[in-house]
């Protein structure tokens, strides 16, 4: 068992290990697709850099008048031409399809990674985000890591071949290499310079693109309409756009004019080795040549050596660390591995916790929580906007762990429980639900997933949360699809859709807890009240198991009916108690009570 969900790693991992980590994975999918592209890739080099031998055998027989020495190298220039272009061929073909398929791997593997965390703080947190936001929005590119890493191997490959024929003429030519050195350099720090500026924009870059789809997509545009802010998103747009692109170009600019000043060197060195083996060797005029010839092209190799090294480290790599580090945050999120109760005896309690959410500790939005929640019980939570009523209800299903404090399960830490095993007891319906554009039956049964094509089950659930008019209306009852993007699909208004997500939290017969998280905020105070009333009876008749309602809502005309009242306030627990104690006491519950009953009045 490891200890916390709090560990969180917080550097990116090396950029070797993640590399290889990467080539593992791509192996374990590919084996003989990345094994057959990696080695035709190393084998379409070699007849381009013969090219410069060919090129100097070839100037050495006509200037000595040697037909045969003519001959050879004319039919090895003919062969390395069309090798290079043969091997090219079926290589990129090759590399195609094993890009196609990896990436769908790659795919499926990073939004498995994302679903397993079991908490959810990586995609609330903002630096987290930034660091994420790759990978969500460009997983695609990832696959480009190894076409990189080939070509680089590649063009390594012909920079060894270039030297040894070099070296054929006088060893110190080999220094020409140091010559190009300073690209190297350049080219190993600038794509990590450019890097960290981008990631210090990232939060820009996301806002342009919160903008763009704010004035782009359907379901903001009636607002953006009626209130009338469509060019104050427009103008938005462009200045967080800006706040990103020019601290982008600048670094940019300043990588351009590092790379120049790196190749006069190498252009220096160049000149310096013809005129050394012209004048200084007394060389042959097929030694020229081939200085000529191949140092030419060993520029050329360098800089796209250093070009794909600078890709490989700008853009692949850094794609690859990103994964890494989302399998290692995903791997220590694993916590407890203990079963969950069977059933409730004693209940839930919360000792001593505090809670501040990860990126903004220092904020404490529960402080000091002591509570306990009997088996059996239904418990409604109230408090002002932002009290921490909907954390409370984070922490119950393990979405984060205390920061400080215990959430105790019959006595049993919850965090030494398989979250998983927990959550399969935990049914519930929240305020910021999702719209499952699916059948109506899918879209429910998704509450459920052992039941999710059971239609009884559905009904019996769409019966449990009062959903049974939506049902009714449509056309196809359960086997609608719902959501109007789809071919024949129906859209449903907000009560609706919410109507359907409390069926989808209802699926489940036998929860331990059961949490309502303003599920039905969306419904009329009426119905709301009778959908309680009938939670309230059914959790105090039927409820062999200790099962808990933890019910939050602003109407207190519902909470009004639970047993147990937390009064949260400030982020900590102002009172507690029943209604009637609660209106005896005269405090805080029974200031908004006298609020709300007089708004009615
Ligand atoms: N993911 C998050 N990251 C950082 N702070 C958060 C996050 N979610 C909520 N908060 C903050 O925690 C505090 C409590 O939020 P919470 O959602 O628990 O309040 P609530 O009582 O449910 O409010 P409401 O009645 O408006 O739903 C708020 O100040 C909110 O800004």
């Amino acid at each position: 068992m490891t200890s916390s969900v709090e560990v969180e790693p917080d550097a990116l991992p090396g950029a070797l290990s993640s590399m290889w980590r990467l080539f593992k994975l791509g192996y374990r999918h590919e084996p003989r697709l990345l094994t057959t592209a990696f080695v035709l890739s190393l084998l379409s080099a070699l007849p381009d850099a013969m090219v410069a031998l060919w090129l100097a055998l070839l100037g050495k027989g006509v200037v000595g008048g040697d037909d045969r020495l003519v001959t050879v190298a004319a039919v090895g220039l003919g062969a390395s031409a069309t090798l290079t272009w043969l091997l090219r061929v079926i290589s990129t073909r090759l590399q195609r399809r094993f890009r196609d398929k990896v990436t769908i791997a790659l795919e499926g593997h990073v939004a498995g990674l994302q679903a397993r965390v079991v908490t959810v703080a990586h995609q609330e947190r903002p630096d987290y985000l930034d660091r994420l936001s790759v990978l969500r929005d460009q997983i695609f590119v990832l696959d480009h890591l190894y076409m990189s890493v080939f070509s680089t191997c590649g063009w390594i490959l012909r920079l060894g071949v270039t030297i040894g024929l070099l070296m054929s003429i006088h060893w110190s030519l080999a220094l020409l290499v140091v010559a190009a050195l300073p690209t190297v350099a350049a080219s190993g720090w600038r794509p990590g310079v450019e890097r960290r500026v981008q990631e210090e924009v990232a939060p820009y870059q996301r806002r342009a693109t919160h903008f763009y789809r704010l004035a782009t997509t359907a379901a903001p545009a009636r607002e953006l309409r009626v209130l009338g802010f469509g060019s104050r998103v427009a103008t938005g747009r462009r200045t967080a756009w800006d706040e990103w692109y020019r601290p982008t170009t600048t670094a940019r600019w300043a990588s351009a004019v590092w790379y120049t000043l790196a190749w006069t060197v190498f252009g220096l060195g160049f000149v310096v080795a013809v005129v050394w083996v012209t004048d200084g060797l007394d060389g042959t005029v097929a030694d020229v040549l081939l200085v000529l010839a191949a140092g030419g092209r060993l520029s050329g190799y360098v800089g796209a050596t250093v070009g794909e090294i600078g890709f490989l480290r700008g853009v692949w790599l850094d794609g690859s660390r990103r994964l890494a580090w989302l399998e290692d945050y995903a791997a220590v999120q694993r916590t407890g591995d203990g079963p969950a109760p069977v059933r409730l005896t004693d209940g839930i309690r919360f000792d001593h916790v505090s809670f501040a959410y990860p990126g903004a500790r220092d904020r404490l939005v529960l402080r000091d929580v002591s509570l306990d929640l009997p088996a059996g019980s239904v418990v409604a939570v109230v408090g002002e906007n932002g009290a921490g009523k909907s954390t409370l209800v984070k922490l119950l299903a393990q979405m984060y762990a205390p920061t400080a404090g215990h959430v105790l399960v019959d006595g049993v830490p919850l965090d030494t429980i398989d979250p998983e095993a927990w959550r399969a007891r935990v049914a519930g319906a929240f305020q910021d639900f999702y719209r499952f554009e699916l059948a109506a039956q899918q879209s429910i049964g998704l509450g459920d997933l052992p039941r999710l094509d059971d239609p009884e089950a559905a009904s019996a659930a769409v019966t449990r949360a009062g959903a049974d008019d939506v049902v009714r209306r449509l056309e196809d009852g359960l086997d609608t699809q719902l959501g109007p993007h789809w071919p024949g699909g129906v859209d449903l208004s907000f009560g609706q859709w919410q109507k359907v997500a409390l069926a989808r939290g209802f699926m489940r017969e036998a929860p331990l807890l059961l949490v309502l998280d303003e599920p039905t905020a969306a419904l009329d105070a009426e119905t709301e009240h009778a959908l309680f009333e009938r939670f309230a009876a059914a959790a105090r008749s039927d409820n062999v198991d200790g099962r808990i309602t933890v019910l939050v809502s602003h109407r207190f005309s519902t909470v009004r009916m639970a047993d147990l009242i937390v009064v949260l306030d400030g982020a900590e627990v102002a009172e507690v108690g029943s209604h009637e104690s609660l209106m005896a006491a005269r405090g805080k519950y029974a200031e908004l009570y006298d609020v709300q009953a007089a708004s009615y009045r």
